[in-house]
């Protein structure tokens, strides 16, 4: 494999990266150099923790060494913690040009954005819904210069999913210039092929690591089937075993909602295990905290919602734990990603209910590899469970006592308000919504029984039928 001098990259820039341990160029890194350094879009597809940010970083940085000017560089990614991570990467990696970075994320001070964006900084690294509000209501700053548009996470960005980011990326779009070189990158991006293509018209250039399985080989994939009543008592049970046979362990546990997330980090503590929740419903300093803590492994265990699935980059986790299947294979893909970065090994599972087969299947046919079933010691699970389910009855209701609910009500009515929206309008809407829904599904059931009765009618007299001929023959016979 090349070298990063051979890539094109000046010898300062690849001295840089050496003293950080980014040695020789990954596969993502040597296929999309060149062609950055040619002035072509790029999108490059490449497994989780292969080193898609430094094939961006570097060949920016080299540019930007040659007509340093600010603002050069906008990154757009979907999380504010991805966001200080990246804005890190620049900022070590380009030191020796004395960089100068600005992150703009929500959370944080608005005015203090404003100022640093009006200092023009040669990177600006942004989530889209702060930066979108800075171009509504500021003109102490302008992106119509910049030579580079960087989507990271790009499939993630153009979803509609419950956090839609695509009326932001409209504003932003509309405020970046049509001559700028757009880079996309994520670790699954085919679903969103023909959009990403869209944003890259300048002769863009594709790469898609050629590897049939879609995990790291690095990474072992259980799964571990459990009634949905037994959950928490399996995952103790995991955690202490891991606390137990290991000495330097830690490990990442996905959960879907922020309650369920705050509940098993209230339980975990009970029992003693030093653990940390990071989801939405923090305030932005305290997730900061809390992935720092985790990070310097203060705390081992850092209970997530998907907030954490994307892009993070924490070479100490050994281990990952689903413990809700993922609805989609792609949110599995990223999920098991917090591990086996960078060729170590790793080890994730997934538990799953009677409910969630299909799920996995689906993840199997996607990642194009079999989950080995885990085993586990029932008896041991058996001896703690009525103790696990009255502590996680406790910490429900010791959580209800703080209107944990109630907060999450009055956060998405604010959100709401933010993005223009009524709230009342949005709940009368949902309301009907959800009446339709009903009765489409009543309609649907009452179809399926009239159709479910014709057939028993139907095969009724086929039988009857079939039994009248030889009813007669008996009777003649008689
Ligand atoms: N050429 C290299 N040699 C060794 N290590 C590298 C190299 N390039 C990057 N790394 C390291 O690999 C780790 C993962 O890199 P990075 O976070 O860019 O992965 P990614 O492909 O963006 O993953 P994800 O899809 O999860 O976001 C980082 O710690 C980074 O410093």
């Amino acid at each position: 494999m090349s070298s990063f001098r051979e890539l094109g990259l000046p010898a300062w820039l690849a001295e840089q990266a050496q003293q950080l341990g980014i040695g020789r160029p990954t596969p993502v890194q040597a296929a999309c150099i060149p062609p950055i350094l040619q002035g072509r879009d790029c999108m490059g597809c490449a497994k989780t923790g292969s080193g898609k940010t430094a094939a961006f970083v570097l060949p920016i940085l080299q540019k930007l060494s040659e007509e340093p000017y600010g603002i050069f560089c906008l990154v757009v990614t979907p999380t504010r913690e991805l966001a200080y991570q990246i804005a890190e990467q620049f900022r070590v990696l380009g030191k020796p040009l004395g960089l100068k970075d600005c992150i703009i994320v929500g959370g944080m001070d608005m005015v203090a954005q404003a100022l640093e964006l009006s200092h023009k900084p040669h990177v600006v690294v942004a989530t889209p819904g702060r930066l979108a509000d800075h171009l509504r209501s500021s003109n102490t700053f302008s992106l119509r210069k910049i030579k580079f548009l960087v989507l990271d996470e790009a499939d993630r960005l153009l979803e509609q999913d419950c956090a839609d980011f695509t009326k932001d990326l409209e504003v932003i779009l509309g405020a970046v210039p049509a001559t700028r070189q757009t880079l996309l990158f994520s670790a699954t991006l085919t679903d969103t092929l023909k959009e990403l293509k869209s944003l890259a018209m300048n002769k863009p250039f594709f790469w898609e690591s050629q590897a049939e399985v879609r995990t790291v080989d690095e990474l072992v994939q259980h799964y571990l089937l459990v009634p949905e009543k037994v959950k928490d008592a399996y995952l103790v049970h995991l955690i202490q075993t891991f606390q137990d046979e290991h000495e330097d362990w830690s490990i990442i546990i996905f959960t879907s909602t922020c309650k369920n997330c705050q509940i098993l980090t209230m339980m975990l503590r009970r029992f003693n295990f030093p653990s940390v929740a990071l989801h939405s419903m923090m305030k932005q300093k305290q997730r900061f905290a809390a992935l720092a803590r985790f990070k310097s492994s203060v705390f081992k265990i850092l209970i997530a919602t998907d907030v954490a699935s994307r892009g993070l980059d924490i070479p100490t986790v050994q281990v990952v734990i689903n413990y809700n299947t993922p609805g989609l294979p792609k949110i599995y893909i990223h999920r098991v990603g917090r591990t086996a970065r960078a060729g170590r090994h790793g080890l994730a599972i997934t538990l799953v209910t009677q409910y969630d087969i299909h799920l996995v299947h689906a993840i199997e046919q996607q990642i194009k590899t079999k989950l080995q079933e885990f085993s586990v010691e029932e008896r041991a699970v058996l001896r703690i469970l009525t103790q696990v389910n009255v502590t996680r009855r406790e910490c429900e209701i010791k959580l209800e006592a703080t209107d944990f609910d109630e907060k999450k009500e009055i956060n998405k009515r604010k959100q709401m308000i933010l993005e223009g929206k009524d709230p009342e309008l949005e709940a009368k809407r949902k309301a009907e919504l959800a009446k339709i829904k009903k009765k489409n599904k009543q309609f649907r059931a009452r179809v399926q029984q009239t159709l479910q009765e014709k057939k028993q009618h139907q095969l009724k007299r086929k039988l009857q039928k079939k039994a009248q001929p030889q009813q007669r023959q008996v009777a003649k016979e008689k």
